[in-house]
């Protein structure tokens, strides 16, 4: 493969419906290296499912150009197609056929034999623990294979690059841990992957990099530790009182350690360098000294989760 696995250059895509146009991507710049396990993050409507289907030829996009595996996704989509493996969002199993045939007949597609593709099918569902239900339907297995089995299907023609977008969304935790393992293995033994995720805690676990974006845009694109540390990944201390927090707002930013403060309707939203001891007594005391009285209060320690509160100055929410 080329020197870079993805690359975008202010890369657009916008939707053009009955409510006017709609910029999901706005110029988005990344680069994936081969090799790299990287995390397209951000909320719902970010724009991750568009870069996906954009980087896999589905969607055309409306500027700026990207190659994968060193070919342009508008110029060439078959030879882009031909070195990608993908796994949607949606269950996209043939469910008329069982697993084995699913992935025989993918292999049959990118020109293997019978029984090469026999071969790589039982191969992958030994590798990914599915060899015992291989001859089952798609409606006779958990979600959790498959997905699974989904993975193997996209891996059969030995992609350069995997994307998998969102594959742990409709999984229960035990088979989510599992898939994540059998992911981490993967990389290991050199596989290109672009995962989109909005669980934060999914890219923490699997991904070397990771690009916060929101509104079609890259935010911040680093490793996970690199982003916490540039983004100043507080800790953040949320106080929801029993009315408005803006009076209490000032003096809770003259408390030693905060590094800023946002009163949101009842809430006061105080960004401290961590760790932030006793500060949430401090705060109690200061809303009391305004005349509130605390309802809740919440203390996220410095993570990725705080590193996008402090990128966007709006909570992730899932
Ligand atoms: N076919 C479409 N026509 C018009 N607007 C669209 C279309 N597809 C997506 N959008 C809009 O584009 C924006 C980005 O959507 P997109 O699905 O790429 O985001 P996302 O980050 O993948 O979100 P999610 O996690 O919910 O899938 C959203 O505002 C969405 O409503």
């Amino acid at each position: 493969m080329t020197d870079v696995a993805i690359r975008t250059t202010a890369l657009r895509k916008t939707y053009t419906g009955g409510k006017g146009p709609v910029p999901a991507v706005n110029g988005l710049d990344l680069e994936v290296r081969p090799g790299e396990f990287f995390g397209l993050l951000g909320p719902n409507g970010a724009g991750k499912s568009t870069t996906m289907g954009m980087l896999t030829t589905r969607i055309a996009p409306t500027g700026g150009s990207a190659t994968v595996a060193g070919f342009d996704v508008a110029k060439n989509p078959v030879d882009v197609r031909q070195r990608i493996g993908v796994v949607t969002q949606a269950n996209t199993m043939d469910r008329a056929v069982n697993l084995l045939e699913n992935l025989e007949f993918r292999g049959r597609f990118f020109g293997m034999s019978g029984k090469e593709s026999r071969r790589r099918a039982m191969e992958l569902f030994e590798e990914f623990g599915l060899a015992e239900v291989a001859t089952r339907l798609d409606d006779h297995v958990s979600g959790g294979q498959s997905k699974r089995a989904m993975v193997c299907r996209a891996l059969m023609h030995r992609p350069d690059v995997l994307f998998l977008d969102e594959p742990t969304a409709a999984i229960d935790p035990q088979a989510r841990r599992r898939l994540w393992e059998l992911l981490r293995g993967l990389n290991a033994a050199g596989q290109t992957v672009l995962l989109t995720t909005h669980h934060l805690e999914e890219a923490e676990e699997l991904c070397d990099r990771v690009a916060i974006v929101d509104h079609g845009k890259v935010l911040a694109c680093d490793t996970v530790d690199g982003i916490k540390a540039s983004a100043g990944a507080d800790s953040v201390i949320t106080v929801t009182f029993d009315g408005p927090a803006q009076p209490a707002r000032e003096a809770a930013g003259k408390l030693t350690g905060v590094r800023r403060v946002e009163a949101d309707g009842t809430d006061l939203r105080v960004h401290a360098a961590a760790p932030a001891d006793g500060l949430l007594g401090e705060l109690i005391a200061t809303g009391r000294g305004h005349g509130l009285a605390v309802r809740n209060a919440a203390t996220l320690p410095p993570s990725l989760e705080t590193a996008f509160l402090n990128l966007t100055g709006r909570e992730y929410r899932e």
